[in-house]
């Protein structure tokens, strides 16, 4: 029987395989899974029994026409070259290292391929997972991608050039995002009697409550802004601080991330 494989289930891959299941967009019985420590795969086995487990990469390769891909970048590769020879004919590869190119992955596999960035926010059903397709890939083949990444969110086809700047606005930013909470949180606490502990909290039910007002009130940016800052008060001077001061720290963030995936493009081919 074809099945759908997954190779790789690390942080990313026991996410997004997870979520796959627990939305029922495939059937436990339809999955084949291989990852080099199977012992990580005892939680899943017993959640879902039908699942298979493969003992070797080339006894899934040989079952499936659609492989998802969750390894590191560094041992992509190295996993296309061992399994090669077994792959089922019109083979599906789907991707997510993010530091490989299509012309890179091209010097191993000549087939059809989408890369695929995850985000953390499929763990809750958010975010925006970024796809790119290799121009042999069909519509079927897309439909098929966008079933499984919507599954656990929302998917956004984009052409490759844009990738590096994309991955920024939604896989990184759940990082950076976090980051600038604390850093808001810690210089609060610093000028009052209340703890870092207190003070994250307030921040963060207060991000948690701005967003449901994006997105379920559907209030825009530009409105919280004016219904927050009083003319005259104290939030229109944060506000001039903060217009000053961030965008040449975000100009800095893109040039320095964009300018690594450079550098990792380069060592890949390495
Ligand atoms: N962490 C994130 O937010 C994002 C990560 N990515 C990409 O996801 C990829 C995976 O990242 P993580 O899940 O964080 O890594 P990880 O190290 O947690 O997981 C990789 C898994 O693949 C397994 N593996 C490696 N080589 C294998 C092989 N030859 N055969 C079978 N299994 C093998 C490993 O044992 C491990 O369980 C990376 O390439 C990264 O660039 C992409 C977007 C976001
Ligand atoms: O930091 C990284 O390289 C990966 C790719 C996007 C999110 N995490």
């Amino acid at each position: 029987m074809e099945k759908i494989g997954f190779i790789g289930y690390g942080s990313m891959g026991s996410m997004i395989i997870n979520g796959i299941l627990s939305s029922k967009v495939l059937h436990p019985e339809e999955v084949i899974i291989a990852t080099r420590t199977e012992s990580k795969l005892e939680n899943l086995k017993k959640k879902y029994p039908e699942v298979e487990i493969a003992h070797k990469n080339i006894d899934l390769a040989q079952k499936c026409p659609k492989i998802f891909i969750f390894v590191d970048t560094g041992d992509l590769k190295g996993l296309i070259r061992e399994i090669n020879n077994f792959f089922m004919k019109d083979v599906h590869i789907i991707y997510i290292s993010a530091g490989l190119s299509f012309e890179d992955v091209a010097t191993v596999f000549s087939g059809k391929t989408s890369k695929v960035i995850p985000t953390i926010t499929s763990k809750v059903g958010e975010g925006v997972s970024l796809v790119c397709h290799s121009p042999d890939v069909n519509p079927k083949d897309v439909e098929f991608v966008d079933k499984i990444f919507g599954a656990i969110g929302d998917v956004k086809v984009i052409n490759e050039e844009d990738l590096e700047a994309a991955t920024n606005l939604t896989s990184c930013s759940p990082a950076f995002l976090a980051l600038i909470l604390m850093k808001f949180a810690e210089a609060g606490s610093r000028i009052s009697g209340f703890s870092m502990q207190e003070t994250e909290e307030m921040v963060i039910k207060t991000f948690y409550g701005t967003s449901k007002l994006l997105y379920e009130e559907n209030m825009g940016v530009e409105d919280i802004i004016s219904r927050v800052a009083t003319p005259g008060g104290i939030t229109e001077e944060g506000l001039k601080v903060l217009k000053r001061d961030l965008p040449p720290v975000f100009d800095e963030l893109f040039k320095t991330t964009i300018g690594k995936h450079e550098v990792l493009k380069k060592n890949s081919k390495s």
